[in-house]
């Protein structure tokens, strides 16, 4: 297990101590597109003049293989060895990918995360799960691997487009669903406004880590962290495979919490307020993802896939009142489909 992030102003000081250790040889710097643009010049002066820095196109459709080959080309022409570290700087899609090549180089070098969106800052850093897509599908490829540290910056997130920040916050309204009620009843009567992230960043962070340390390998409990994901991961999995059709990873987080809200009322584990509640709060944050009746089977399909699932037994996880999830949740293809069509069906 990792020790808790370092989330504030201190944290980058931290980065510079540990990087400065003698036994790091050589400092690697991956960072994408935007975040060589908008975050380096911030860290630059935390890290030793010596270091590389890699960069990665930004976007899903680069959490692929050929951009590991990339990044581990840069790491062998650089004579990387064992000592080397690591620094991931980037949303979800840099500290999966930038984790699971570290993971792989010459069968492992450290890593650590400095994550720049709401969403890798509350979430994708925190737990050691990385990886890339294959053949569309979320994750396929991947290992557990935890980071040597992680140092959290709210910051970064000043220059995060807004749709971005929404996306990250579809991640924290399922910490709460998942294992804070209180916290969602405070946050559904404000609704999305937030003028200081360091508290709400800590909290999510703080619900994440203590469900990682119970379960780090995700044979149980962990697979709470999944919900919405079961839904989320087929839709967003469809939406890339389909040019034109693009989707965030927390919009369709917050698509697949509701479809798997209304699943949990169907079982009878949820009340049909509490769904409404659910409902009306996400759909003021989140704008309704498109996709017609036609396409819901095909979708639903897709969480053939998950990894939650012991071979066509798909293992959903439920709302069992909010504030409390509960794993392994046994639904069938017929029945997410028909939880798309109820989605599709909300607010038109
Ligand atoms: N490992 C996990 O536990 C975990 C958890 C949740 C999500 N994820 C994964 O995370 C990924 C999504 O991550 P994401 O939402 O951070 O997306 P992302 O990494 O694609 O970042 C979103 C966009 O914001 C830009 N950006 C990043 N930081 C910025 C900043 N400070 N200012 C301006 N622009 C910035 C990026 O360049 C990118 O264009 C998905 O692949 C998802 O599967 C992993
Ligand atoms: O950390 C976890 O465990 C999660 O499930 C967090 C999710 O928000 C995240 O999207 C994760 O990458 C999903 O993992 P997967 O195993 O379903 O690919
Ligand atoms: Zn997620």
């Amino acid at each position: 297990m990792q020790d808790t992030p370092a989330i504030g102003p201190h944290a980058l000081i931290e980065l510079a101590d540990l990087l400065r250790q003698p036994a790091v040889s050589q400092v690697f710097v991956l960072a994408d597109a935007n975040t060589i643009r908008l975050c380096y010049p911030r860290l630059r002066d935390f890290l030793p003049e010596n270091h590389i820095t890699i960069e990665i196109p930004d976007g899903e459709e680069y959490k692929v293989l050929a951009t590991c080959e990339t990044v581990w080309e840069a790491l062998t022409e650089a004579r990387a060895d064992r000592f080397a570290v690591l620094v991931n700087l980037g949303g979800g899609v840099v500290t999966d990918l930038g984790g699971f090549c570290a993971a792989l180089y010459k069968r492992g070098i450290r890593f650590v995360q400095v994550p720049t969106t709401l969403l890798a800052q509350v979430d994708a850093s925190v737990g050691g799960k990385t990886g890339v897509d294959f053949q569309n599908f979320k994750n396929q490829l991947g290992v557990f691997q935890v980071p040597a540290a992680v140092f959290i910056e709210p910051r970064f997130l000043n220059t995060l487009e807004p749709r971005q920040l929404k996306s990250g916050y579809a991640e924290v309204v399922k910490h709460w669903l998942i294992a804070d009620a209180a916290a969602f009843e405070n946050h559904r009567r404000t609704g999305f406004f937030v003028d200081e992230w360091a508290p709400i960043i800590r909290e999510s962070v703080l619900t994440k880590e203590r469900i990682v340390a119970a379960d780090p390998l995700e044979s149980g409990l962990r697979k709470v962290l999944n919900f919405g994901h079961t839904v989320g991961h087929a839709l967003e999995s469809y939406l890339l495979s389909l040019p034109g059709r693009e989707i965030l990873h927390g919009e369709a987080v917050a698509a697949g919490m509701i479809c798997e809200s209304w699943l949990s009322m169907k079982k009878g584990l949820l009340s049909e307020e509490d769904l409404d509640k659910i409902e009306t709060f996400l759909f003021s944050v989140f704008e309704k993802v498109q996709f017609v009746t036609l396409e819901t089977d095909a979708i639903a399909e897709l969480a053939l896939q998950d990894k939650k699932n012991a071979g066509s037994i798909i293992n959903c996880t439920l709302l069992e009142g909010i504030g409390h999830a509960i794993y392994d949740q046994s639904i069938s293809v017929a029945e997410i489909a028909e939880s798309l069509r109820y989605y599709h069906w909300l607010l038109s």
